[in-house]
């Protein structure tokens, strides 16, 4: 077989100008070449015959180079032969095409390639060149698709799973309209699974799902969504390898299989945090270049029972009553969490009880640092290389020589939330924890403690703006890698909330069933999932999963001074 040169370069034309092309092994570039002699006029087919007879002049520079484009070969998703005729149709000013291919037995391939258009939003571009004959246009098609063949992190099959019910209930229109032809493009194939009943994905993962024929698992909807995808696949891969998932000490298996989001949900906040932006089209295409993004995930158990896993958020107090009430409004879609923030915040409830926390002492950032988690994050890639086994704390301080002193702190909190990422989403662009990382351990405690509406209203806000939402009194942040809560009431005192009744506000006294008082206990939001126990262990097992994402590229357009820890 004929040998190819490693660099190919052509004059081609792109429109109706001349650009010299060339793909080396990682970049396509397509610079204007503007003749300083005479204008070339005419045709299309003595634009090119002309350009062609200049090639060899042009190396001995005759020819000046301008507008110059490149494409990482990593970022171009397919390439196709192109029918001359059909895509002349469509510019009007080449309307006599057909004559000349015949004469001059002009072709065409187009190259689609990744468009970043700002905001971290990325668009598929679509770029035709002609060739002046077949054999050209077939090398050049042969040589991109041979380079893109080299990009073994690329899915070629994957499963998908859509929730027809997320966020505004466009789910599947999301997939049918934006996304599936993208992957049809790239020749990625896929089994879609509309899902039928909460959980369905879940199961059917830990089950049946034949993870042998998959490169990856998508799921369409929110956050809700994303954590029954990761639940099955934590739960099938630890069932694989013989792990109990109710042993709160044990170190989990990680999970090889990739998972991509296509936003259709809520809040977004996985999706936000991971790419920078909840657009569907932009998360197909980072899914179909094979981004990946390692990920933490916190494991939550009841003594030794497993509860939940938990990416994003574990909030108890303010945010446990927000996803309280909203899920009775689920029909107001996005806003039901709006609705029910501002009565939560109106109905100034404070819940008591010991947090207890082993600090992260191992690692390079700190929760108030200035610098964010960015595409390809250093603090990320010297994390603390292994979590030891979880060993938990009996209540009070707890020396443990390898794993250092733990700390305990009671109070009266209106919110605590845990932050394992920066939980950033459209609500607030910065999110809860703005330094968290997506993949360093550690998740980060927020402790709001008992204060004025007015205070913590000021703390609210701040989550919208650029002011410190930790730099208040009542604000305490910390950087830890395992955390245990136990309210000054017992769970099981209050589990069965079905016998429990509401007040004016819709929130559930459990304590005098026929008053407005305040209940005693919170429900933790996880991952907006209500845990049915307020007494939780949490561990944090670094980089568990991974996603087809690469963390937020450059400066975010709402914080453009801050400077960041990526290289
Ligand atoms: C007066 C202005 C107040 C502004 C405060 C804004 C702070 C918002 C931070 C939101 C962090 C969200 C963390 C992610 C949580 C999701 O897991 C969860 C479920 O999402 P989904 O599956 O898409 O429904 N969402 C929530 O719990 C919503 C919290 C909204 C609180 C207002
Ligand atoms: N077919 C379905 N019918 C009802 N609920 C579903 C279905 N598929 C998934 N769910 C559940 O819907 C919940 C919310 O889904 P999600 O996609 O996160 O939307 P949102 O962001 O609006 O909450 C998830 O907890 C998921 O378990
Ligand atoms: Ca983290």
């Amino acid at each position: 077989m004929e040998k190819q040169p490693s660099v190919l370069t052509s004059l081609l034309l792109v429109k109706s100008r001349l650009f010299e092309v060339t793909l080396n092994r990682t970049l396509l570039t397509w610079k204007e070449v503007q003749l300083r002699r005479k204008k070339v006029s005419g045709n299309i087919s003595s634009r090119l015959r002309f350009g062609f007879c200049l090639a060899n002049a042009l190396h001995r520079t005759r020819g000046i180079t301008a507008g110059v484009h490149s494409v990482p070969v990593s970022e171009i998703i397919a390439v196709r032969e192109t029918e001359v005729d059909k895509e002349t149709k469509d510019e009007g000013k080449w309307q006599k095409m057909s004559h000349i291919t015949t004469e001059t037995n002009l072709c065409a391939f187009t190259v689609s390639y990744v468009e970043k258009t700002g905001q971290h939003r990325w668009r598929c571009s679509n770029m035709t060149f002609f060739c002046s004959d077949e054999t050209i246009c077939q090398q050049w098609v042969r040589k991109l698709k041979e380079q893109l063949s080299l990009l073994t992190c690329r899915p070629k099959h994957l499963l998908v799973y859509i929730n027809p019910y997320g966020g505004k209930q466009q789910g599947k229109q999301i997939y049918e309209h934006k996304v599936a032809q993208l992957f049809t493009l790239a020749s990625i194939s896929t089994d879609v699974i509309v899902t039928e009943h909460a959980n369905h994905a879940r199961d059917h993962l830990k089950t049946q799902a034949d993870l042998r024929k998959y490169d990856g698992i998508i799921c369409v909807g929110g956050d809700g969504m994303f954590s029954e995808v990761v639940h099955g696949l934590i739960a099938r891969t630890q069932s694989d390898s013989g792990v109990d998932l109710n042993d709160s000490q044990a170190k989990l298996a990680q999970c090889n299989l990739r998972i991509g989001i296509i936003p259709a949900g809520s809040t977004d906040c996985i999706c936000y945090a991971t790419v920078g932006v909840n657009d569907p089209v932009t998360s197909a295409l980072h899914i179909i270049v094979g981004d990946t993004q390692p990920m933490d995930v916190c494991s939550v158990h009841n003594h030794n029972t497993f509860l939940k896993y938990s990416v994003s958020l574990l909030g108890y107090g303010f945010y446990g009553d927000v996803l309280t009430d909203s899920e009775r409004n689920r029909w107001m879609g996005p806003a039901r969490y709006d609705f029910s923030g501002f009565k939560t915040f109106l109905s100034h409830h404070y819940y008591e009880g010991t947090i207890s926390f082993l600090p992260a002492t191992n690692t390079l950032g700190s929760p108030r640092d200035s610098s964010r988690c960015r595409s390809g994050c250093y603090v990320c890639q010297h994390r603390v290389k292994d979590i030891s086994p979880i060993k938990w704390g009996g209540g009070d301080v707890n020396e443990n020589e390898s794993e250092g002193e733990w700390k305990v702190i009671k109070g009266k909190f209106l919110a605590i939330n845990a932050a394992s990422m920066s939980c950033a989403c459209p609500r607030s662009p910065k999110g809860l924890s703005p330094a968290a990382h997506l993949a360093d351990g550690t998740t980060d405690i927020i402790l709001v403690r008992k204060c004025s509406r007015l205070n913590f209203l000021r703390h609210l806000l701040r989550h919208t703006s650029k002011d410190d939402q930790f730099d208040l009194t009542f604000v305490e942040v910390y950087r830890v890698k395992k955390f245990k809560f136990t309210p000054n009431h017992c769970d099981s005192e209050f589990s069965n909330i079905r016998d429990v009744r509401e007040n004016a506000f819709g929130q559930i006294c459990r304590d005098h069933p026929s008053c407005d008082c305040t209940p005693v206990n919170s429900n933790w939001n996880c991952d907006g999932e209500i845990l049915e126990h307020a007494a939780i262990e949490v561990g944090v097992h670094c980089q568990l999963i991974k996603l087809f994402a690469r963390g937020i590229e450059e400066n975010p357009p709402f914080e453009e001074d801050v400077s960041s820890f990526a290289v």
